[in-house]
C-alpha cells in the first residue's frame, strides 16, 4: 500500500506511532531513527508496544503503588536517617572509597568538627602531617619555633575539605555488585531546627545481604578508627524528629592519675562502677526486681575536678559519655524520656550543673505520683496531679518532677550510669538525692597541701618532657607557699600554665600570685 498523501490519519503506521508517542513521549523520534537511519523495520512491533504501554498505564492508574511493589520485588533498599549513627558510618566509609575520587557529582565542603561522620582532628586528614610531625626535633632546620609555626600556618590556610556524594543518585560497585546510593536533604521551614538528610542504599535482588555486609563494613571502619578514644555525645534537636544523641567529639582518654582527688575516693568511685557493670551484679538486680541503674553525684566548687573525674572514668572503662544540658531550648520531659530511652545499654550520662537548670527548688506541695511499688508514675498518666507544681521550674520546661520521672521512669534505659554534678549541694531537693537516684556522692573541695604537691608533680611530668622538671625540695616549697584549702585545682593549674616549662619560676612567683588571689577574693 502506497501512501497517496490525501489522508495521513488513515495510515495505520502513522496512527500507531502517534498513539505510541502520546503514551511514551519521544518514541516517535526513536521509531523514525530506526526506520530511516538504521533501516530496521519495527512496524510489526508497534501494536505490541502500544499494548504494553496501555497495560502499564492502566495498572498504574488502578494501583498507583504497584510499580513501587514491583520495584520492591526486584530491588532491596536500606534507608538511613541522619539522626542515626549509621548515617555517620556510611558517610565516613563512602568518603574514603576510591570510587568517590571518580564520581563526577560530589559535595565539597570544609570539614567541620561537628560533621557527624568526621570528628577526627584536622591533622588526621589524609596526607596531612600531624601537629607533632610538624615539630621534628631530630631535624636541625625544624628546631626553631618560627620554622614550626610557618609550617603550621601554611597548613592551616588550607582547610581540610570533605568530599561526599552530592544530593541525588550515585552508582558504585561493592564486592562485584552494583549499588545505588541516593542522598536527599530535608529542608525545614524553621531555621532553628537545622537540616536533616536521608540516604538510601539499593541493590538488585530481594536479598539485602550485600547491603548488610556493606553497612557492617562501614561500621567496622568507623569504629576502628576511634581506637580507645573516649566518645562524647550530646543531645541535639533534629528537624521535626525531636531530640537525638549526636556524636560531637572523641578525645584521648584522660588518665585517672591526672585527676587530683584522695586516692581512696577515686578508687571507690571506679570500683563501684566496675562492680555495677559486672554481669553478676546485673543478674543480682534482675533477680530482685530492682531497676538496674546507678547514680552518682559529684559536688563541690567550680573547677575542682568533677567533670574531669567523669571523663577519666569513662576513658578507663571504655564507656561512651552522653552529655545533656537541661537548659536546652525546647527540651521537655517527653524529649528527655525519649533521649534516655535511646541510650545504649552501657554508658555514662552526665548532667552537669543540675542546680542551674531551674529544678533546684523543692517541690513544695507537689506530690510526685507513685504507684504501689514506689515507682514514679509518668507525667502523661498524671496530668492533673502535676498541674500544681509550685517550684520556679515554670521558667524551664524541665521540672524537678519531670527529671525524677526520667531518672526512674520505665523508659530510662537499664544499665546506664548517671552522673550529676552541682556546685550547690544545699540547693538540691532531697528527693533527687535519695538512694536509687544517687547511690554515691563525692565531694570535691579546695586543694590541700598534698593535693597541691601532687598537681605540681603531675603538671611538670605531663608536659611532654620526660626529664624531671624539678626537685623534691622545690615541690615541697610549692606545697607550702600556696595555702591549703583556699584555691581550686583549676586556679592553681591556670597559674602553673603560665610557667609550663619553668617550675622554678612557678615556685618563685607563687607567694605573690597567692597574695593577689586573696586580695581579689576580698574585693
Ligand atoms: N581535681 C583536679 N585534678 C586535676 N585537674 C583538675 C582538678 N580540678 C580541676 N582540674 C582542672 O581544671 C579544669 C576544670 O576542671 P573540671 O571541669 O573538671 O571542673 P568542675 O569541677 O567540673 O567545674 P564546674 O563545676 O565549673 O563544672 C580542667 O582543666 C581540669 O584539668
Amino acid at each position: 500500500m502506497a501512501s497517496n498523501g490525501t489522508s495521513s490519519v488513515a495510515d495505520p503506521v502513522l496512527l500507531g506511532t502517534t498513539l505510541l508517542d502520546s503514551l511514551i513521549p519521544g518514541s516517535r523520534i526513536i521509531f523514525h531513527f530506526f526506520t530511516s537511519y538504521l533501516k530496521i523495520d519495527i512496524n510489526g512491533y508497534i501494536q505490541i508496544l502500544i499494548g504494553f504501554a496501555l497495560l502499564t498505564g492502566c495498572i498504574q492508574y488502578l494501583h498507583p503503588d504497584i510499580m513501587q511493589r514491583i520495584g520492591d520485588l526486584i530491588i532491596s533498599t536500606a534507608e538511613i536517617r541522619m539522626e542515626d549513627e549509621v548515617f555517620a558510618y556510611m558517610m565516613y566509609w563512602i568518603s574514603r572509597q576510591p570510587h568517590m575520587k571518580r564520581t563526577s557529582r560530589f559535595l565539597a565542603a570544609i570539614k567541620f568538627k561537628h560533621d557527624p561522620w568526621d570528628d577526627s582532628d584536622d591533622s588526621d586528614s589524609e596526607g596531612e602531617a600531624s601537629d607533632d610531625e610538624c615539630w621534628d626535633e631530630s631535624e636541625s632546620k625544624l628546631t626553631t619555633f618560627d620554622d614550626y609555626w610557618a609550617k603550621m600556618m601554611n597548613r592551616d590556610k588550607y582547610k581540610a575539605i570533605n568530599f561526599t556524594p552530592s544530593e541525588g543518585s550515585h552508582y558504585f560497585r561493592y564486592r562485584g555488585r552494583l549499588i545505588k546510593l541516593r542522598r536527599k536533604q530535608e529542608r525545614s521551614t524553621s531555621r532553628d531546627l537545622g537540616r536533616s538528610e536521608r540516604l538510601w542504599l539499593s541493590c538488585f535482588g530481594k536479598n539485602p545481604e550485600i547491603l548488610r555486609q556493606l553497612l557492617l563494613e562501614a561500621q567496622k571502619t568507623y569504629i576502628e578508627r576511634d581506637g580507645n578514644r573516649t566518645l562524647i555525645y550530646r543531645a541535639r534537636r533534629y528537624y521535626e524528629r525531636g531530640f537525638h544523641w549526636m556524636r560531637c567529639m572523641s578525645r584521648s582518654p584522660r588518665p585517672l592519675s591526672s585527676v587530683i582527688l584522695e586516692q581512696a575516693q577515686k578508687q571507690e568511685f571506679v570500683d563501684d562502677m566496675r562492680e555495677y557493670l559486672h554481669p553478676h551484679t546485673r543478674r543480682w538486680y534482675f533477680d530482685r526486681g530492682i531497676p538496674y541503674r546507678r547514680g552518682y553525684l559529684l559536688h563541690g566548687p567550680p573547677g575542682t575536678g568533677k567533670t574531669s573525674l567523669c571523663f577519666a572514668a569513662a576513658g578507663l572503662l571504655g564507656l561512651k559519655l552522653y552529655l545533656l544540658n537541661l537548659k536546652m531550648n525546647g527540651l521537655d520531659e517527653d524529649s528527655m524520656c525519649s533521649l534516655f530511652g535511646d541510650l545504649p545499654r552501657r554508658c555514662i550520662v552526665l548532667l552537669e550543673d543540675i542546680d542551674t537548670a531551674g529544678i533546684t527548688q523543692t517541690r513544695g506541695k507537689t506530690v510526685t505520683p507513685r504507684d504501689a511499688d514506689d515507682h514514679v508514675v509518668p507525667a502523661s498518666e498524671t496530668e492533673s496531679s502535676t498541674e500544681n507544681v509550685s517550684d520556679d521550674s515554670s521558667r524551664n520546661s524541665i521540672t524537678l518532677s519531670g527529671l525524677l520521672n526520667v531518672i526512674d521512669g520505665v523508659a530510662a534505659s537499664e544499665g546506664r550510669i548517671l552522673v550529676m554534678t552541682t556546685n550547690h549541694l544545699d540547693k538540691l531537693d532531697p528527693a533527687l538525692l535519695r538512694p536509687g537516684r544517687v547511690d554515691m556522692s563525692i565531694g570535691f573541695g579546695y586543694m590541700s597541701e598534698n593535693d597541691i604537691k601532687e598537681l605540681f608533680a603531675s603538671m611538670y611530668k605531663l608536659n611532654g618532657s620526660d626529664r624531671p622538671c624539678t626537685s623534691n625540695g622545690q615541690q615541697q616549697a610549692k606545697g607550702e607557699v600556696i595555702p591549703s584549702g583556699e584555691l581550686t585545682a583549676a586556679e592553681i593549674q591556670g597559674y602553673l600554665l603560665n610557667h609550663k616549662d619553668k617550675p622554678e619560676a612557678a615556685v618563685a612567683g607563687a607567694a605573690k600570685w597567692v597574695e593577689e588571689m586573696q586580695k581579689n577574693r576580698k574585693n
